[in-house]
């Protein structure tokens, strides 16, 4: 173990997720390559925002990354430890002392039936922490953290509003003080008049708890915001990771160029820089590189190479052939899509 795998507190090396596909719900012979050879590594403190088209693998990494979903190859490890090698009581500590996972939509993601006293202690009692007291103590602990009032305790999830409701899922998640926080879509079911308070209470436990964060979400500009860091997915692959100060006019992929353009006011382009066709399905990803069926600068070279990873600088990492250059601008890669059309 490398004294920098031991400092990262998770870190993904050649994961594949591969997935048999269903068909009127019933598995056929075809699979779903969810996941493809990520290589991630997520820094004490730090946020990683992922970004990328639905469908692109930006949940299934997610759950990689909180030991929810167990990869097909590759390795899983939190503080250097490869949690898939361990027994599955060691990987469940493992995993319960490292990550905690906010998901989209805290209605499902909580147990209705159990008042929200128990649905804070549950990792708790599952994890034998401390006394009974102590977990009394813990739960009234958390409730603050999230700014809940202690009264919401002896209520059910579903007698509180959807934004006190992702509290007390965020509450769960950072139970048992983990150091690393997932957040798949934390605000994306909620009404839009509470998303802005969910976002500030992230940041505000990021700093309160020095936690690092994972920030899954459609929503481009809101991901910039709050990431130091950003991960482009496409098909299952991660094409680009970059500082996020550094998205879009900094990309070099010309995916994270044409995704961000798509968000009215970062470069000022008139249009989205136009892509054709439609995304290409998991179950027969194109040779080479995956994005080349919709990009305007693809050769023969993208269809018969996956592009090597290109690093520029400590923390800019691109798989391209035909890297976006420095200083063009969006209006300049619309007119080159257009020609390509
Ligand atoms: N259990 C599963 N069985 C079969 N295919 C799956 C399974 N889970 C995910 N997939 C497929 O894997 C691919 C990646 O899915 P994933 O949910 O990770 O994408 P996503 O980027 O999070 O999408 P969205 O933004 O729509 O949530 C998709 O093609 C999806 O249909």
């Amino acid at each position: 173990m490398t004294a920098q795998a031991a400092q990262n507190l998770a870190e993904l090396a050649g994961v594949h997720v591969v997935h048999k596909a269903r068909s009127g719900g019933l598995f056929t012979r075809d699979r779903v390559y969810a996941l493809t050879g990520a290589d991630l590594s997520i820094g004490s403190g730090e946020t990683v925002g992922v970004v990328g088209e639905s469908g692109c693998g930006k949940s299934t990494l997610a759950k990689v990354l909180v030991g929810l979903q167990k990869p097909t190859s590759g390795t899983v490890s939190f503080g250097g430890q490869d949690i898939w090698s361990m027994s599955n009581s060691a990987r469940r500590r493992a995993i319960g002392s490292s990550t905690g996972m906010v998901f989209q939509d805290p209605s499902t993601a909580l147990n209705r039936r159990l008042p929200i006293r128990q649905v804070l202690r549950d990792p708790l009692d599952v994890h034998a922490v401390g006394t009974v007291r102590e977990r009394e103590e813990r739960v009234r602990e958390l409730l603050g953290l999230v700014g809940l009032p202690a009264s919401v305790a002896d209520l059910l999830p579903g007698q509180v509003s959807g934004g006190q409701r992702q509290r007390v899922a965020i509450g769960r998640a950072l139970a048992l003080r983990p150091r690393l926080l997932i957040a798949d879509e934390p605000t994306s079911a909620l009404d839009v008049s509470v998303r802005a308070q969910i976002l500030n209470l992230l940041l505000d436990l990021k700093e309160q708890l020095g936690l690092a964060m994972v920030f899954v979400s459609h929503d481009i500009q809101t991901v910039r915001r709050m990431s130091d860091r950003v991960v482009t997915m496409y098909l299952g692959r991660i094409v680009e990771q970059t500082q996020a100060e550094a998205v879009p006019a900094r990309a070099r992929h010309p995916y994270t160029r044409a995704l961000f353009s798509a968000t009215p006011g970062l470069l000022s382009p008139v249009d989205p820089i136009p892509l054709t066709g439609p995304v290409p399905s998991a179950t027969r990803p194109p040779s080479g590189c995956p994005f080349r069926t919709r990009c305007w600068k693809a050769d023969d070279l993208c269809a018969e190479e996956m592009p090597a990873a290109r690093s520029e600088g400590e923390d800019h990492l691109f798989r391209c052939h035909h890297p976006v250059l420095d200083g063009v601008t969006d209006v300049e890669l619309i007119s080159q899509a257009q020609e390509r059309q």
